[in-house]
């Protein structure tokens, strides 16, 4: 396939490169970009881009496929579907599915039918330890033969510290990240929302902030201590985003995750009873959401990731105590991040492709997130001035569990590449 982009707005993090220009790629390799390219044959697939971003393929550090075993919330070819949607072309799977993916055959089994059936790259990430429980360490070594990007026990944390430590030490050794969820078992106490007035007056059982950053703390240190590279997922609160300052200030190897959820909402705009705002961690207050916003524009933190947590309608129609925690995300990714973010003035759209592109793929040590000749042709083109109301039921998601239904945003991709396909197209 030979696919000719004209005239988009190139935003390539790796060399810094914010121009108007056209890029062309063939087998699945960009061969030329900037400039006006007139190919010495005529391409199979012209994409009129002016006043569009081109940026590297999205990639997402954070997907719940709830492939194998929760396969009625969703499954590896809906959710890489939706990624597709969403501009997306690779995206990482927590383990968190039954059976939870904590050795070989099973990275093997999301690989394979990924490899066959899915529009982008999926790639499968390892548990830390055997079925999740906390007691024994999952087979890292043998997961990273299988080509797992990632370990994480995204779900919950590792409370057993030494446990933790050991499995740093493999991290370490092996320069794999660790991806924490950072949430301490015993304080969260069957909290459900943030611990605030809200909860108060709702007379919910609340999340303290310390819930997170006790545990977020915990683990920079075992970072410093073992040499193991650490991905701090989802962060929420105003003291996550200070430590992790503060562990850059010590140039240890600490990177930050936010999802648009908590740049977008504070737990004032909960509605009583509506289970599509409970998520974990919880949605903050505006102190909390503010601090976020300062920690993406200053890069303290480098990733926007979806924690795309899909449920079924029957899980969220529950009591909000009851209701599974977590929102899907695939989808509305991208309007959020240019509608509260880039045009708000927040980051620029270049941090845009580097939070959502490069500094994803520099984690796990990818070659993708760059627009460079000789790279695979992963791209996404994003009509950042469409404007539309967001509609759940269009979603090629399972899950339809969103508090974003019926919001306007503006922020449209327009088609998604992958590997010099064209695996989306909006019409
Ligand atoms: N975030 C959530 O609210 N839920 C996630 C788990 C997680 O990412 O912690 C899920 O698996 O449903
Ligand atoms: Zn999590």
């Amino acid at each position: 396939m030979k696919i000719l982009i004209q005239k988009g707005r190139i935003l390539n993090p790796s060399d810094q490169r914010d121009e108007v220009g056209d890029i062309y790629m063939e087998d699945g390799v960009i061969q030329e970009i900037g400039g006006t390219i007139t190919p010495e044959e005529t391409p199979d697939k012209v994409i009129f881009a002016e006043g569009c971003y081109v940026m590297p393929g999205l990639i997402d550090l954070h997907v719940h496929l709830r492939d194998p075993g929760l396969t009625h919330k969703e499954d590896i070819v809906t959710g890489a579907k939706a990624a597709a949607r969403g501009g997306f072309t690779t995206i990482l799977a927590m383990p968190n599915t039954k059976p939870v993916i904590d050795c070989a055959d099973r990275v093997q089994y999301v690989h394979n039918k990924a490899k066959e059936l899915a529009p982008v790259h999926v790639l499968q990430i390892g548990a830390v330890t055997k079925q999740q429980k906390g007691e024994e360490l999952a087979d890292i070594e043998g997961m990273i033969q299988a080509g797992i990007p990632a370990i994480s026990e995204d779900g919950k944390s590792v409370m057993n510290m030494k446990l933790y430590r050991e499995a740093m030490e493999i991290a370490a050794k092996h320069d794999l990240p660790v991806f924490a969820h950072c949430e301490d078992q015993n304080m969260v106490n069957g909290g459900c929302v943030n611990e605030d007035k809200h909860s108060k007056e709702l007379g919910l059982p609340g999340i303290s902030n310390a819930v997170e950053d006790v545990i977020v703390a915990r683990d920079i240190v075992l970072a410093k201590e073992t040499g193991a590279r650490l991905h701090l997922c989802h962060c929420s609160t105003k003291d996550s985003v200070r430590m992790i300052q503060l562990a850059k200030e010590e140039k240890l190897p600490v990177t930050g995750e936010v999802c648009p959820h908590h740049f977008t909402l504070t737990s004032d705009d909960m509605v009583a009873g509506d289970t599509n705002y409970k998520m974990n961690p919880p949605l903050r207050t505006e102190a909390d959401k503010e601090a976020l916003l300062k920690g993406l524009k200053e890069d303290i933190l480098d990733v926007i990731s979806t924690d795309h947590a899909p449920h079924s309608r029957e899980e969220k129609q529950q009591p909000m105590t009851k209701a599974p925690f977590g929102i899907v995300g695939l989808e509305t990714a991208v309007a959020l991040t240019v509608t509260e973010l880039v045009d708000k003035g927040v980051i620029t759209p270049l941090q845009m492709a580097e939070k959502m592109s490069y500094n994803p793929a520099q984690i796990i040590g990818s070659d993708r997130g760059r627009l460079e000749v000789g790279s695979p042709a992963d791209v996404t083109i994003i009509d950042p001035e469409a404007e539309y109301v967001i509609d759940s039921m269009s979603f090629l998601s399972k899950g339809k569990n969103t508090p974003f239904d019926g919001r306007k945003v503006k922020g449209l991709v327009k088609a998604t590449i992958c590997d010099g396909e064209v695996v989306y197209q909006q019409d």
